[in-house]
């Protein structure tokens, strides 16, 4: 079973009147209060020199951009009580978890890659409990986010964050994070086929690989999986809304 990390924190409430949303292909109607922001994977892995990505050779030169405008993104939905998740990706530090050669896993896997060309790393990437595992500084969790661990591309493979968002009548998901073409879509695509209504805010995503992959996966939700917004077009959205506590609610 998943650690999934709640605090007894009482977040302030979610408007529970609908707003729109501009995205592409069409605007979305939702309510803030069915409605999380999921933050993939913003660890010193994937967003940090020295990191898992940065040492096996992918440019994160994009990360900046995308850890400031992930920042703007929680401050507004922090302000509005919209639910923050943390997906958070790594293994036990034997990685077990990460499989052995009789998964695809132990085979694509680039920190088990690296790790295995160069030795000295071995217990270093993506191990829970160390620096590569930890998320960033930057946008630590706060009181009343909750952090899903996950071992696997997908946030929604072998967790128990369907449950979670059910029971908390949870329909929209705004996905911010890193890679944009990995774990984003990825889980993204889970959604989707849960029922979901998934929205990724293209400038609040980084990807891994050229740039023509950021565009195919901004091209996939648009046309398949969901819609495609901006960090300023869901702050906007958010604070349009009367807060549930001012609405008596
Ligand atoms: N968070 C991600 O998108 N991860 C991508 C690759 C990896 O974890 O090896």
């Amino acid at each position: 079973m998943t650690d999934v990390g709640i605090t007894g924190y009482h977040a302030p409430k979610a408007p529970t009147q609908s707003v729109t949303l501009p995205a592409r292909p069409e605007p979305l109607t939702l309510k803030p209060s069915e409605t999380a922001v999921i933050v993939v994977d913003m660890q010193n892995a994937y967003a940090t020199e020295g990191g898992y990505v940065d040492i096996a050779g992918f440019d994160i030169s994009g990360a900046k951009g995308t850890i400031a405008n992930i920042k703007k993104t929680l401050d507004a939905a922090r302000q509005n009580g919209v639910q923050i998740v943390y997906f958070q990706n790594g293994w036990d530090k034997d990685y077990v978890e990460a499989g052995g050669p009789g998964s695809p896993n132990w085979h694509k896997s680039n920190a088990l890659k690296t790790m295995r060309a160069r030795p000295e790393l071995q217990g270093q990437l993506l191990s829970k409990g160390g620096w590569d595992y930890a998320i960033i500084d930057e946008l630590a969790p706060q009181p009343g986010d909750i952090v899903v661990p996950k071992t696997r591309y997908s946030g929604f493979f072998n967790t128990g964050v369907d449950s979670i968002l059910r029971a908390r009548g949870i329909r929209n998901l705004v996905f911010v994070g890193i890679a944009t073409n990995v774990c984003v879509e990825s889980s993204l695509r889970d959604a989707f086929h849960l029922e979901y209504f998934g929205v990724m805010l293209e400038d609040a995503t980084n990807h891994l690989g050229p740039e023509f992959i950021q565009q195919a996966t901004i091209f996939n939700v648009e046309k398949f999986f969901g819609w495609v917004s901006t960090v300023n077009d869901f702050c906007g959205a958010i604070s349009q809304a009367a807060p549930a506590d001012a609405a008596g609610e």
